[in-house]
């Protein structure tokens, strides 16, 4: 749960009023697909006196999924997902399927009604002009016996009709896609939030932005590109209709010119296709060269200390170069396609000079109906390209679709994240517009539907708060091998107890499995043997969100939100009001306050990216002020103080001394003199605890923990 408003509020600058208690999305200073409404929203953590209603999960009993105790009559013996939530059998089914877009669309049902309407209208229209302008000609040339302004006058209706109903296709056509591909946006966006942590393992960040902007454009580009006159629907309408309209005018000249006029114009714009790659590289050579500038200049200092410029110059010409060869290269195609287009419509009018000439000349045809059809030769040969491309977007938009479903499909679902936040989602998505957008389909259904069945097998009516406050955290026999990596064992049968209220410190060699046994407490990877307990409660019954609600993580490098330091802090309670006096109650413990007033904004200094305008020591301390806020029991702290120089280190130390208070912590450190008054100490080595005590008990064993500490030096005794 916790990752759903700070992904929103990421994207946000959200300056803090210093004067105000709470803090006001202001404004977004960077180009954003997010609906305006969340601008003037007031945010999650505003004064708790004037608090917007806190959603409460409902007191049901937890529904859980994992084997405990054999005697517990909850237990379904029978599930088969019971034995290590490997989850072999339930890949992703396919994300994007006609049946979602369907019931998409569906939702819209007025507007596309709407659409079809105005479609007919205007295609109407257009095909009527042709016929108009036949009878023009016979009034003017006197076989007629129309009044020229009675003829003019329904010219004039038709020519005003025809704009009014393109523009109402056009727009509701835009208005219900927008809306459908938000709303497939985002169930794509929540649907990745919800992998497993292997999934981002596999997937660079690239890849996966990729799928959600350039792929779902393409998808986007289908309507987005095709609503113009000659493409999409309209070009088949028209074509459809032209095809039926000339074999009406004329049974004899229709089947001839028809035919030559559709395979002039297909051959010519399946040609122009082909000529795409061009386009594409083209496009693809302009990439290089941003890329080629954003590298240069984002490492400019680099650049310098190396003096790299002649190879950035050299670079960049490349770049320059090939961009001006595919240029080039563009440039005569372009010149060439556009000619084509008028040696399809030259050919088809010849046929028709020709074919319908002489049939004029005979009298079998009027003059009229000849200027009808050169008309219609326009109208078909603009229509059959159009549709031709048409397809041609289809194509790039279905092998689109494709790449998302192989990517979400390969990978599973982390099931114990999804249960709980739908089930937070969909009680908060009955108030709120954001949430409904993940929300949107039946097939949500079925998937809430399956994460509680898979949730079902157990039920637990412990509060984790109070497990993890009062009880004791123990790896038991704990296998564990990185689902990529599955040969490799990096734990094996790893036994250790993490006695409530006190610290225990992890050391031992580099690749030893310390960060490993942190990634396994936090629940982003489940062990592969073996259980993890609190107070005695395995604690796979517990959902991920409320897990992630219990322990707090203080990393070397801690990661920022570009957003202000105030609500850097707040994140600790993303979903929760937080006033600013907690935010600054926060900071005072985590000796951060005063570096904090003393920043030009104070509370509302952006931070930058990823924090990236504070000092090392300071995003550490903002760290330990976010854990603060979060009062979680348990607590992790993995070489917190290991990238600091020695009067942050003993800054960040006291702070970090006022945070483990109490909680049950778990400490890695290289530097074994910042963990020599731990409750333990656990040496991890061959994948399991080789050694545990205290740090005298273990010096005086001899063992790897002395030699380790001989090695660094340390005149302890
Ligand atoms: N996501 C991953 N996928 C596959 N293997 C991994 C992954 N993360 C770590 N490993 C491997 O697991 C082993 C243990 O790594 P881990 O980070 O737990 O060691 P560590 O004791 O914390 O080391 P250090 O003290 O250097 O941080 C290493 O061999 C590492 O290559």
């Amino acid at each position: 749960m916790a990752s759903i408003k700070p992904l929103i509020l990421s994207h946000y600058h959200l300056p803090l009023s210093s004067s105000s208690s709470s803090f006001t999305i202001q404004k977004p200073t960077h180009s954003l697909s997010l609906s305006p409404r969340l601008l003037n929203r007031p945010i999650q953590f505003q004064s708790k006196t004037i608090s917007s209603p806190r959603i409460h999960l409902l007191p049901q009993p937890l529904h859980v999924y994992v084997t405990g105790p054999a005697s517990d009559p909850n237990i379904a013996d029978t599930d088969p997902k019971l034995d290590g939530l490997r989850q072999e059998d339930s890949p992703t089914p396919r994300v994007v399927t006609w049946e979602l877009l369907s019931t998409l669309l569906m939702k819209h049902k007025f507007r596309l009604a709407v659409c079809v309407g105005s479609l007919l209208a205007c295609t109407t229209c257009t095909l009527s002009m042709p016929i108009f302008s036949g009878r023009f000609f016979e009034v003017l040339i006197g076989v007629r016996p129309e009044p020229l302004w009675s003829l003019l006058s329904k010219m004039g209706v038709l020519y005003a009709l025809e704009p009014i109903f393109t523009v109402i296709f056009v727009i509701n056509m835009n208005i219900v896609w927008e809306k459908v591909m938000s709303a497939l946006r985002a169930q794509i966006f929540g649907r990745l939030l919800i992998q497993k942590v292997e999934f981002f393992d596999k997937y660079k960040v690239g890849e996966i932005t990729g799928l959600l902007t350039s792929d779902l454009g393409s998808l986007k580009n289908i309507v987005g590109e095709n609503v113009s006159r000659d493409r999409g629907f309209r070009a088949l309408s028209e074509v459809t209709g032209t095809i039926f309209i000339l074999f009406t005018l004329s049974p004899q000249l229709a089947p001839i010119l028809g035919v030559l006029m559709i395979a002039v114009s297909i051959s010519i714009a399946v040609y122009k296709r082909s000529t795409l790659p061009v386009f594409q590289a083209h496009g693809l050579a302009q990439a290089s060269i941003s890329d080629c500038i954003t590298e240069t200049f984002s490492a400019i200092r680099t650049v310098r200390s190396f003096t790299g410029e002649k190879r950035q110059m050299f670079m960049f010409a490349n770049q320059v170069l090939s961009f001006e060869s595919s240029g080039i290269k563009l440039g005569t195609f372009k010149s060439i396609n556009e000619s084509l287009t008028r040696v399809a419509v030259y050919i088809s009018l010849t046929a028709l000079y020709c074919l319908g000439g002489s049939k004029v000349k005979a009298g079998q045809l009027s003059v009229g109906t000849m200027a009808s059809f050169i008309g219609y030769t326009f109208t078909l040969t603009f229509a059959v390209q159009g549709l031709v491309n048409t397809f041609g977007d289809l194509r790039s938009s279905f092998a689109a679709v494709e790449r998302i479903n192989s990517v979400l499909s390969g990978v599973q679902v982390d099931d114990a994240l999804a249960y709980g936040l739908e089930r937070e989602l969909k009680q908060k998505a009955v108030n709120d517009e954001h949430y409904k957008l993940f929300f949107s389909n039946s097939s949500d259904e079925k998937n809430l539907n399956s994460h509680l069945h898979y949730m079902s097998a157990l039920k637990t009516s412990s509060n984790v708060f109070s497990v993890a406050w009062s009880g004791d955290i123990c790896l038991e026999d704990v296998y564990f091998s990185y689902p990529l990596r599955p040969d490799v064992e990096i734990l094996s049968g790893l036994n250790l107890r993490l006695k409530c209220g006190t610290v225990t410190a992890l050391v031992g060699a580099s690749g030893a499995g310390k960060s490993t046994i942190v990634q396994l407490l936090s629940r982003f990877y489940e062990p592969t043997r073996g259980c993890i307990t609190v107070g005695g409660e395995d604690v796979r019954t517990f959902d991920k969100s409320e897990w992630a609600r219990v322990v707090a993580i203080v990393n070397q490098e801690p990661v920022l939100f570009s957003v202000s330091v105030g609500e850097n802090i707040a994140y600790g309670l993303p979903d929760d009001d937080v006033s600013k006096d907690d935010v600054i109650k926060a900071a005072k413990a985590a000796n951060a306050h005063d570096f904090i007033i003393s920043l030009p904004q104070g509370y509302d200094t952006l931070v930058g990216e990823r924090g990236g305008l504070l000092s090392g020591g300071q995003r550490q301390r903002i760290a330990i002020a976010r854990a603060l806020l979060k009062n979680a029991p348990i607590l992790i702290l993995d070489e917190a103080t290991s990238a600091l120089d020695t009067v942050s280190e003993r800054l960040v130390q006291d702070a970090l001394n006022h945070l483990m208070k109490g909680r049950t912590t778990l400490v890695i450190a290289h530097r074994l003199s910042t963990v020599q008054n731990a409750y333990q100490i656990a040496l991890c080595s061959d994948g399991r605890v080789a050694e545990l005590g205290t740090h005298f008990e273990l010096l005086a064993k001899k063992g790897q923990y002395a030699s380790l500490v001989g090695t660094q030096r340390l005149a302890f005794e």
